[in-house]
């Protein structure tokens, strides 16, 4: 008689989740995003762009459309990669804790995985409704040159730090270099430098 088989669920999809306002979006981005996916075995990493980023009404954000091509154009040749519009066609501020709700709604075959950096997970406790963000995702935080990767006041269990290879790239720094004509090559993605070149972005930043 052979082994006796012990009754499972259905395996569940690992779906991570990169948000950010990628103004524009950068090969750090790029990088934490497919360090994870290996890390943690994700079958697939949405990128999702806000709609409003509220935590950044201090500055101009470029056109929703325009971080949202740019976000397409750059995760284009990954086949693990793809890209979400619902916070941007939610409208209104984004709060994390909508792209979460809707995403689980989609997707309710899979477990996700928030992925942040370090200076993101050290605001999270300002986000709205931070304590129920736990119960819909993981929260992975990643390394950032520049800031402290800490999980102190968040729910045990609730969060992975990991260690990704360092990138020292920041959107303000692209937009600053691109608003003093140096280049952002090799920073971003080619079609991102061709995109900003073409919608003349950031020449006034
Ligand atoms: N170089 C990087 N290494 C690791 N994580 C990063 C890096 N740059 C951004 N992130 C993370 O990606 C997410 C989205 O970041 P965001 O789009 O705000 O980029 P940013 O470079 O921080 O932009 P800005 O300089 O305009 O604030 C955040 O969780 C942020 O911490
Ligand atoms: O939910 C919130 O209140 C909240 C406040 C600030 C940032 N976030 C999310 O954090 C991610 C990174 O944001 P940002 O502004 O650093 O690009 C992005 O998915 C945002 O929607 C979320």
């Amino acid at each position: 008689m052979g082994e006796q088989e012990m009754p499972t669920g259905p395996v569940k999809r690992r779906l991570g989740v990169m948000g950010g306002t990628f103004d524009p979006i950068h090969h750090g981005h790029l990088v934490a995003a497919s360090e994870v996916a290996a890390l943690f075995h994700l079958d697939e990493v949405v990128f999702v762009p806000t709609g409003e980023p509220w935590q950044k009404s201090q500055r101009a954000v470029s056109p929703a459309e325009d971080r949202y091509l740019m976000t397409v154009i750059a995760t284009a040749s990954n086949p693990q990669f793809s890209v979400s519009r619902i916070d941007i066609d939610r409208g209104g501020p984004t709060y994390t804790i909508d792209t979460l709700r809707d995403l689980k709604a989609l997707n309710d075959d899979a477990d996700l995985f928030f992925i942040t950096g370090a200076d993101a997970l050290a605001q999270i406790l300002t986000w709205r409704n931070a304590d129920e963000l736990f119960s819909l995702s993981h929260f992975i935080g990643v390394t950032r040159p520049g800031h402290v990767l800490t999980d102190d006041g968040l729910p045990e269990g609730g969060v992975s730090l990991v260690e990704v290879p360092a990138l020292a790239i920041s959107s303000t720094d692209c937009r600053a270099r691109v608003a003093q004509g140096d280049p952002v090559w090799y920073l971003v993605p080619d079609g991102v430098v061709r995109y900003i070149d073409k919608r003349e972005l950031y020449r006034g930043a």
